[in-house]
């Protein structure tokens, strides 16, 4: 029934409205209790006088507030300004990474530390579609190309250290005294050129990773279009392991050059594993390297690896299946079948990529080799059928690496490498999966029970836990 049939007031009330006798039910179960506090007195212009504590106290109280707020929004201001010019971007790291530091001393492979050098812009920034929240964190600085001038010779044929496609690569050392390698691009009809330039300035003055190599800046002065780099010391890892001919008078008095060894080749393997993952799941959207080859692939002081070259990335589309149909352009010898074939890109073309790369280091062969016998031409087509045999196993190997490697190794990396590099791209891995399967090798102190093979990996065929014991050699 209603409140107010149990109510019954002396005389007729005023009309109430449903709240007020709402409000009369509660207050019939709920009795009102008198505050120990004086009750305000309402200003009803009776001539009553309000008690001044009431006026007083939320007037200062507001003003305290106020004053509180802008002394820390001045606190907040002045520590910003304060600390050095480092941007944490997605964790954080206190190394110390300067331009040109060839080795992060972020611990984490997932920590994404970096600087922002003074007085730096991107000009090209947001033409890739990610999303505004990534992280930008490496500032690529602006030079002109007076300044690359100078920091280069004037381009001086000496310091010249490679030629790719699209331009030469030269030494160089900034004004601040940091080491660069500045790629000068020619500017073709086709565009290609400044193409690739805005997307490496693009992509990388975006991404964040010790397996990358640093940009760290940019020239765009009138038409000329320069890249500067980190320098890799140790070049490009197809030049230690494809090293040209030396013509017989260079090679006189210098010493021939060591092959790398099993476990730099691991250690490779791994970091340049860790970039494609970094690029694949740690980036939204995707990043498809779409050219990882060997000569993508540079080497530090101490011989880790870092990716380069994005000229030809792809920012992975944002669609379900993560495809892209795209014009096929890359390196023979490491496309991936269906996109050869079909244009079809996705992150698992890189994969296969990987997979040659793994061969090479495997094998010390070049992907496309036509002097070779019949039958040996194609890196991956005669590889294929040894990696999952182990009487042929052994004997693909680089003849260099001799003695050097357990044979439960080299099976765990032939898996790695048959996944890879499988025609159909549903069956290759994830690069996290490579990734996880790599490490407890190319840490050779790990236990091998403590190291299963991921699921990805489980299935070829010799691999079992068993054959972790039979280490050989
Ligand atoms: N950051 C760097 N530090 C040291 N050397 C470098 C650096 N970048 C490039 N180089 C050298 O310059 C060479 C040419 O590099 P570049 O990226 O222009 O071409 P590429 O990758 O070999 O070929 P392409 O561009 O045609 O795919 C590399 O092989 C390497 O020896």
């Amino acid at each position: 029934m209603m409140a107010d049939d149990a109510f019954s007031p002396p005389s007729p009330p005023p009309a109430p409205s449903p709240l007020a006798a709402e409000d009369l039910a509660d207050a019939r179960l709920a009795p009102w209790q008198p505050s120990p506090w004086p009750a305000p007195r309402r200003n009803d212009g009776g001539g009553g006088r309000v008690n001044p504590l009431f006026t007083i106290l939320p007037v200062s109280a507001l003003a305290i507030g106020l004053v509180l707020l802008v002394a820390v929004a001045v606190i907040l201001v002045v520590t910003r300004r304060a600390r050095p010019r480092k941007v944490d971007a997605g964790g954080s790291c206190n190394g110390d990474d300067k331009p040109g530091a060839p080795t992060s001393s972020c611990g984490s492979h997932n920590a994404r530390c970096g600087y922002a050098a003074a007085g730096v812009g991107c000009i090209y920034a947001g033409r890739l579609g990610f999303s505004a929240a990534a992280p930008r964190s490496r500032g690529a600085q602006v030079f002109t190309y007076r300044e690359l001038e100078r920091a280069t010779d004037g381009f001086s044929e000496a310091n010249v250290v490679g030629r790719g496609a699209s331009g030469a690569v030269f030494r160089g050392r900034l004004a601040d005294g940091t080491p660069a390698a500045i790629k000068r691009l020619r500017l073709d009809h086709r565009r290609q050129g400044e193409r690739e330039f805005r997307i490496e300035v693009d992509l990388l003055s975006r991404m964040e990773s010790p397996y990358l190599v640093g940009l760290l800046g940019y020239c765009a002065d009138q038409s000329h279009r320069l890249l500067v780099f980190e320098f890799m010391p140790n070049g490009s890892l197809r030049s230690h392991l494809h090293p040209p001919p030396r013509p017989a008078t260079a090679a006189g008095g210098l010493p021939p050059r060591q092959p790398l060894d099993w476990q730099t080749r691991l250690g490779i393997a791994l970091d340049c594993a860790r970039a494609l993952e970094f690029l694949h799941e740690h980036s939204t959207p995707a990043v498809i390297h779409r050219d990882f080859n060997c000569s993508n692939v540079l080497l530090d002081h101490n011989y880790r690896a870092r990716v380069s070259d994005f000229g030809m990335a792809k920012v992975g589309s944002n669609k379900a299946d993560g495809q892209v149909v795209t014009r096929v352009i890359g390196t023979t010898g490491y496309l991936a079948p269906e996109y050869a074939s079909t244009g079809k890109l996705t992150t698992k073309s890189d994969v296969y990529s990987y997979g040659v790369v793994l061969l090479e280091l495997l094998t010390g062969r070049v992907p496309v080799d036509t002097q070779r016998p019949p039958g040996q031409h194609v890196l991956v087509s005669w590889a294929l059928p040894r990696l999952t045999d182990r009487q042929k196993l052994a004997q693909m190997v680089d003849p260099a690496l001799k003695g050097q490697f357990a044979l439960k190794d080299l099976i765990q990396v032939a898996a790695i490498a048959a996944m890879c590099i499988q025609t159909k791209a549903e069956y290759r891995p994830l690069m996290t999966d490579v990734v996880q399967s790599l490490i407890p090798i190319a840490k050779p102190s790990m236990s091998c029970s403590s190291t299963p093979l991921r699921p990805a990996l489980e299935h070829v065929i010799f691999m079992s836990s068993s054959q972790c014991a039979n280490k050989t050699s």
